[in-house]
């Protein structure tokens, strides 16, 4: 790769919804973002998703894992192929189990592999440095959100928001120049998000997901739940801090609400733990852009803007797209690690010192 010079480099997420594969290509010097390229989606099967979930919260020696990651890697193998031009290749895997105080963080996938099958450098296992040096391990899209700022001429602090099947935020002030500046970023996991409310559908209607929050928006919020909810020693704790999918399985009970109250009580769950979060910011945000999943979903979308008093807007407000962020950022973090640039820090993993994590595979 040439030193210096920008480069299209190929990015993939397989998120914890577990719904598919992500791909998306950036121009990039790792530093700021100079085109976005093309995208493709590939759903896992039902087969597949059931392999993979049947490797949840397992880690490597387990049988199930192996399975797990041969699907992960067929699936890579296939999406990724369809892409021409690449220069590098930026690969998340499949996050089985994230335990970053304990047995570590992994994601399934194995990038030596698709690297030999694609002809490509690969970059993976983009978490596990930062966690052995003491770092949470995630978020790791922080880095990727200030650069984005920067793209969009963001002036004021802003705050980007992923609802996937867990939440992240990060706090971006875009006066300053780089992302390892301190007073640049403060990031972390905000809470569950959609991952309990698409269990809920699942068992209710049988299809994981409230489209459009049509459902919710029918229903009457618990607020006594939230306000139980929120007693969660999560949120007291200070960020940089993760979560594992499951990790607030127990705290979010609905069963004995109607459904539609049930669905209104989670949904409002996600925004309070993002407005709680926020309470963690340096300073107020100009704005807060919304991207993942629960974007789409409009009574979410009320519950934010209200709890946090501030328009909740989707990215695509700001020309970005956000149902490809996640892999974009992998695409721009992949060429980071491979110029020695760092890819966390103590305010997004609260790792005690800069690390640029990743395992580069050449082919
Ligand atoms: N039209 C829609 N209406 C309501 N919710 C939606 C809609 N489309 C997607 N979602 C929600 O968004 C989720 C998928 O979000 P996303 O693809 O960002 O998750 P992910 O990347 O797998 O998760 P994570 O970011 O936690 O790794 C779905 O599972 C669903 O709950
Ligand atoms: C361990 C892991 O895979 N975490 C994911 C998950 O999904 C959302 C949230 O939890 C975030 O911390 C992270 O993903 C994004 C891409 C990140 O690292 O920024």
């Amino acid at each position: 790769m040439q030193k210096g010079g920008a480069v299209w480099a190929l990015g993939t997420m397989s998120g914890t919804s577990l719904d598919g594969v992500d791909a998306a290509m950036v121009l990039t010097d790792g530093t700021r973002i100079f085109d976005f390229g093309p995208t493709a989606y590939r759903p896992y099967s039902p087969a597949e998703q059931a392999t993979i979930r049947a490797a949840f919260g397992q880690w490597p020696g387990d049988p199930a894992v192996a399975a797990a990651a041969a699907v992960v890697e067929s699936a890579h193998a296939e999406l990724m192929s369809r892409f021409t031009g690449a220069e590098i290749a930026g690969f998340h895997g499949q996050t089985l189990a994230h335990d970053p105080q304990g047995q570590g963080t992994h994601q399934a996938g194995d990038g030596d592999l698709l690297a030999r099958t694609l002809g490509l450098p690969v970059v993976w296992d983009f978490r596990s440095a930062d966690v052995a040096m003491g770092g949470q391990g995630a978020p790791l899209a922080p880095f990727y959100h200030f650069a984005l700022a920067r793209h969009i001429g963001a002036a004021l602090p802003l705050a980007i928001l992923n609802l996937g099947g867990v939440g992240n935020v990060t706090w971006i002030d875009p006066r300053q120049t780089a992302p390892e500046h301190a007073g640049a970023l403060l990031a972390f996991d905000t809470g569950p998000a959609n991952a309990p409310l698409n269990d809920l559908m699942q068992r209710l209607t049988g299809t994981p997901q409230d489209a459009g929050g049509a459902f919710a928006a029918t229903g009457t919020v618990d607020e006594t739940l939230i306000d139980r909810f929120l007693t969660h020693p999560y949120f007291y704790r200070m960020p940089p801090k993760s979560l594992d999918r499951n990790d607030f399985h127990a705290s979010l009970d609905v069963t004995h609400l109607a459904p539609q109250d049930a669905a209104a009580t989670l949904t409002a769950a996600i925004a309070a733990s993002v407005a709680r979060g926020a309470e963690h910011f340096p300073t107020q945000v100009a704005r807060l852009l919304v991207t993942g999943g629960g974007r789409h979903n409009a009574t979410l979308m009320s519950q934010l803007s209200t709890r946090l008093r501030l328009d909740a807007e989707p990215v695509e407000a700001a020309g970005l797209d956000g149902d490809m962020l996640e892999a974009q950022a992998f695409a721009f973090l992949a060429v980071r690690v491979a110029r020695g640039l760092p890819t966390s820090g103590p305010t997004t993993t609260g790792v005690p010192a800069l690390v640029g994590g990743g395992k580069v595979s050449r082919p």
